[in-house]
């Protein structure tokens, strides 16, 4: 039997399993780190974290499983995207990665667009100017930080980091490197002419491959650490998001999923590049070879959550163990306990300013409507809700550009909650449908290592071969109506709010 390993380093922690060559996860293990944020609105973590939690899931699921290192043929890596990596001459991180939902990058973003040109922008990257993208990051530590510009010898993203500890190579690949907002997106290659008009030197930037090629083989260092060999070869891998289209089966035009993960994604897969031209939903290659997608995101959906219960919650911890029930069973419970619109209370989930629709660094969240009957479980299912919403503003515009949906998938640790499954099937009007395997973008990259290892032969065959649908929810009429009325009112709030945030950001 031949394995594969999938590894996600995600936002939260990093998470790593052993699948065999039918897609079967054999081991899994996971280990958290911490993100920073040294002030409002900034988020920042240490790379050597992903490295250390790689190596040290790599090397547990290996225990459990016993499988011999011969036979593990594939890695594949998934990451968070747009965090900004800098080394040095000598391969040393230069300061703390500056991370997807970090938000301080505004005025880079008018340097960038001002340089550019906003139609060249959006014809090359397909993209206006965001500050979750690392262009603006670079500029950002260019203009702030000219000393540390300085040293910079290498550029990576979060996942190519951990590529570049494993195999000594610096390299990226197409989805991944859509969201640096300095690729190419029609052509798949880096954009000379943005590196040139931003005065990025392109020797600081990795090889670029399509995900499921080869980038790499361990080298005799990592080999002997993890306990493998250095044939076992490293996959292009994907951006999270496209490595979890391919972990739920979306690879085929009409296929869409959502993720709520720490941020919130609504995905559809498209054979051909199709751009908004008002730049609220990303169009980003995707992992399938000569194929795009087009992402809405919303920046604080799991995270809306984790926030919530790690401030206002610490009881809930306590109740679950004398329930003896899991922690997020009795958090689902209580949430489900409070009716459909959570006694009249809505939630804006901005915590980390929003992509989609806003494109606004300065939003913040909200909650609306409270009054002396809210309890704890109110607002919890309030926050459910909210990101809902803004997940329905996401699945809004992709129907308004004419991406027609035939099967929407969820993923992400939200979507293990049955009733925040249901809630987007009763906004979003369709059934929502989880894969067999929960493992999203894991198990996405290991197939993506097989096809770079040969053990599949591409990446849409091995998708119709070993992805399983599970549980379905179906749309509730009266739930529809409730919601469609009361996206309405979520909406109208932040066009209320959006100049009072803006005086809030200068207060
Ligand atoms: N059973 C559950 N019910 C509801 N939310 C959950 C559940 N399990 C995890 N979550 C939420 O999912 C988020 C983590 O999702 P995950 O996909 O692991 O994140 P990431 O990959 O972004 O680090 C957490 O913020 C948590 O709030
Ligand atoms: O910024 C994006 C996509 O554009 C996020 O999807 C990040 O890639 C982080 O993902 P999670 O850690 O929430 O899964």
């Amino acid at each position: 039997m031949r394995y594969l390993l999938g590894i996600d380093v995600g936002t939260s922690a990093t998470k790593t399993v052993l699948f065999d060559e039918n897609c079967q996860a054999i081991a899994s293990a996971s280990e958290e780190y911490p993100l920073y944020q040294p002030q409002n609105g900034w988020a920042e973590q240490h790379p050597e974290d992903w490295h250390q939690a790689t190596v040290h899931t790599i090397q547990a699921v290996l225990t459990k499983s016993k499988v011999p290192a011969a036979d593990v043929k594939g890695i594949g890596l998934s990451g968070q995207m747009h965090g900004l990596v800098m080394l040095d001459e000598a391969n040393q991180v230069i300061r703390p990665a500056i991370i997807w939902c970090d938000q301080r990058t505004a005025k880079e973003c008018e340097e960038i667009t001002q340089k550019v040109g906003a139609n060249r922008l959006m014809e090359i990257t397909a993209n206006p100017a965001l500050t979750g993208f690392t262009a603006s990051k670079i500029l950002w530590v260019r203009n702030h930080e000219p000393e540390n510009y300085a040293k910079c010898r290498h550029i990576l993203l979060p996942k190519d980091y951990v590529r570049f500890c494993l195999t000594g190579e610096y390299a990226t690949e197409v989805s991944d490197a859509s969201g640096m907002q300095l690729l190419d997106i029609p052509n798949r290659c880096w954009s000379d002419e943005i590196l040139e008009k931003l005065e990025i030197d392109r020797a600081l930037l990795g090889k670029v491959y399509e995900s499921p090629e080869v980038t790499g083989t361990l080298t005799a260092q990592s080999a002997k650490l993890l306990g493998l060999t250095t044939a076992t070869v490293v996959a292009g891998g994907a951006g999270d998001n496209a490595a979890a289209a391919v972990g739920t089966g979306t690879v085929r035009d009409g296929r869409a999923f959502t993720t709520i993960g720490t941020s919130g994604v609504v995905f559809a897969h498209s054979s051909k590049i199709t751009i908004d031209p008002k730049g609220r939903v990303h169009t980003f290659c995707c992992a399938v070879p000569n194929c795009w997608h087009v992402m809405g995101v919303t920046q604080a959906a799991g995270l809306s959550l984790s926030w919530y219960l790690d401030n206002f919650c610490t009881n809930y911890k306590e109740k679950a163990k004398l329930a003896n029930v899991s922690f997020y069973d009795y958090i689902n419970k209580e949430a489900e306990s409070v009716p459909m619109g959570s006694n009249k209370l809505l939630y804006l989930p901005y915590l980390m300013g929003e992509r989609t629709p806003h494109l606004d660094p300065n939003c913040r969240g909200v909650f609306f409507g409270l009054s002396a009957i809210h309890k704890q479980a109110d607002l919890l299912r309030a926050v459910m809700e909210g990101v809902s919403y803004s997940l329905k503003d996401c699945q809004s515009i992709l129907k308004e550009m004419g991406l027609e949906v035939e099967q929407m998938m969820a993923c992400g640790g939200g979507s293990k909650s049955g009733l925040w499954r249901q809630i987007l099937a009763d906004m979003f009007g369709c059934s929502v449908k989880t894969a067999a395997s929960q493992e999203g973008a894991v198990l996405g990259v290991a197939i993506l290592a097989g096809v770079a290892a040969g053990v599949f032969t591409d990446v849409p065959t091995a998708c119709d071969q070993f992805i399983a649908q599970d549980e379905s929810c179906q749309p509730i009429a009266a739930h529809q109506d409730y919601y469609s009325k009361g996206h309405v009112l979520y909406q109208q709030l932040y066009e209320q709010l959006q100049n009072q945030y803006r005086l809030l950001t200068n207060l």
